[in-house]
């Protein structure tokens, strides 16, 4: 029945209208931004990209008018001390995290790893759909900073606050956006980090998944033995080298990756990436061994490569149709076993007619329950000690696919943070 049920949904058409950016641009949907602008890989389309980003920001920017009510004070730096009684103090789980367990919400609505607007729109969009309560609700305390401040004009100043705008650098080869990406990352770690180091749990939500090269690089300078839970269709494990596509969301495990013989960034000269400064030799780095992929299923060539030759614990969807779900969660879990967790879920991993608003779908991918499965599961091993959900673009569908989408987003949030059906 289970089999009949994945085989249907998965054969099924993607009911995903690849929506142009005009006519994304006309829809009635949550987010009034003018994507018409963005787009091209021409020269100038960082320079697009940067505009339509602005008027994305300005559109959604938390003001008391546009907060309901039972949010008010989201993003604000607010802490909500109201916590209700929850199991989930009893039963042990999130022990990294220290009591009372406080989830410190960091915004980072980054949008130049790759070509759409609209992926920065994220925080706000959960948010606004009760991110906050629903939080209070699992017995978090909960402190809900202001977004990252990803405008370029921040990002690309000498002093990161906005005055000395540095001439717009031509990107290296192969590496879109490079510095407002190295310098969105750089203080996304700063801030990963110092959450982490008062012992809150991070919860980063995007943005693109280049995310992953900020939040990653904060977590593993407070714990470098970190597990990491990759929930994706892709690998992610590119490097300007490698990408075909240029973009910094396919490649933030691949900046990262470490190993005595020659990893994918192996003797890669950051010095060559301007923003990337952070990231120096001494950077800390994470080992194949510490990495488990959940949910591939479209993997570059030199990607294949590097999986095989590394040896990363990689589960696809042909292993997750193979063993079921529950068992590869197991032996993901078990190799990861000792380790505080990090989970970074990108909702591309789900199956397009569930998450339909994101920038690169691809079908035969996870079921409403198998996505819900491994957030608890992971969850319910205690050991989850920071998660970040990635690539939620409102303005990449319809209104109801955007909407199911967000509300997806939200719900998986609420499993990882510990949601149980009992
Ligand atoms: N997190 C993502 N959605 N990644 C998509 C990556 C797609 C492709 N492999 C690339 O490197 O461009």
């Amino acid at each position: 029945m289970t089999a009949l049920r994945r085989l249907v949904l998965r054969g099924a058409n993607s009911t995903r209208q690849p929506i142009s950016r005009s006519a994304a641009a006309g829809s009635t949907f949550l987010l009034p931004v003018r994507s018409t602008i963005c787009a091209g890989r021409s020269d100038n389309s960082t320079l697009l990209h940067q505009t339509a980003w602005y008027s994305c920001t300005t559109t959604t920017s938390m003001s008391s008018s546009n907060i309901p009510k039972d949010h008010a004070g989201a993003g604000t730096g607010n802490v909500h001390d109201q916590m209700l009684p929850s199991s989930m103090h009893d039963k042990e789980l999130f022990r990294y995290t220290k009591y009372p367990r406080t989830v410190s919400i960091i915004g980072a609505p980054m949008t130049y790893g790759q070509p759409y607007v609209g992926t920065g729109t994220g925080p706000n969009m959960l948010r606004e759909k009760g991110l906050r309560p629903k939080l209070t609700k699992l017995g978090w305390r909960v402190e809900d900073m202001p977004d990252l401040d990803f405008d370029p004009k921040t990002l690309l100043s000498s002093d990161g606050k906005g005055n000395t705008i540095i001439s717009s650098q031509r990107d290296p080869p192969n590496a879109k956006n490079c510095a407002l990406v190295g310098r969105g990352s750089s203080l996304l770690a700063d801030a990963v980090e110092s959450k982490l180091r008062k012992g809150f749990f991070p919860l980063i939500v995007g943005g693109d998944h280049s995310i992953g090269i900020g939040s990653l690089t904060g977590i593993l300078r407070v714990r470098p033995d970190t597990g990491i839970i990759w929930v994706d269709a892709h690998a992610d494990l590119n490097t300007p080298h490698t990408s075909s596509s240029g973009n910094f969301h396919g490649m933030p495990l691949g900046l990262l990756m470490n190993h005595p013989d020659n990893g994918p960034a192996k003797n890669f000269d950051f010095s060559t990436l301007p923003g990337f400064e952070f990231l120096d030799q001494q950077g800390p780095r994470i080992s194949p061994e510490q990495l488990v992929y959940v949910g591939l299923r479209d993997v570059d060539p030199a990607e294949r490569i590097w999986i095989q030759r590394l040896g990363i614990k990689t589960f696809t969807m042909t292993d997750i149709d193979h063993l079921g779900i529950g068992r590869v969660m197991d032996e993901a879990l078990a190799h990861l076993k000792g380790r505080p967790l990090h989970l970074s879920y990108d909702i591309d991993s789900v199956d397009p007619m569930l998450a339909p608003a994101t920038g690169t779908t691809v079908r035969g991918g996870l079921t409403y329950r198998e996505a819900h499965f491994v957030a608890e599961f992971v969850a319910q091993s205690g050991d989850l000690a920071s998660a970040e959900i990635v690539e939620v673009n409102p303005s990449l569908s319809s209104d109801d696919g955007a909407n199911e989408t967000v509300e997806l987003g939200l719900q998986l949030i609420t499993s990882f943070m510990g949601k149980s059906i009992i």
